[in-house]
């Protein structure tokens, strides 16, 4: 079920790194050089699989961008947040 504006405004202050913004969340992560960004890029994805949940991402040598929404809902679903706290786990694990 598609998340309002408001619930998904007040989750997100537990996640600093990510925006609400053209129905999706979305954030941006710089590594030390690539072999970093695609190794967390390859954990994540088995993220994904377990989740059944995938992002819509580009990587530029270091950097990486994702947004998460679920496409069949048309906007941001609980699994979107589920999927952002493991790409936080897995980027940003001194946080925990
Ligand atoms: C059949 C399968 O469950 C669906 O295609 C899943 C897979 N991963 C998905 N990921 C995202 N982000 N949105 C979806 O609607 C979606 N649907």
């Amino acid at each position: 079920m598609k998340l309002d504006d408001s619930t998904i405004e007040k989750r997100l202050l537990h996640l600093p790194d990510w925006d609400y913004f053209d129905n999706a969340l979305h954030a941006e992560f710089e590594f030390e050089n690539f072999k970093d960004c695609f190794s967390a890029m390859s954990r994540i994805a088995f993220e994904c699989e377990a989740l059944n949940h995938h992002p819509d991402w580009t990587n530029v040598y270091n950097v990486l961008k994702i947004s998460l929404s679920t496409h069949d809902a048309g906007g941001v679903t609980d699994k979107d947040f589920k999927l952002a706290q493991a790409i936080e786990r897995i980027v940003e694990p001194e946080d925990e």
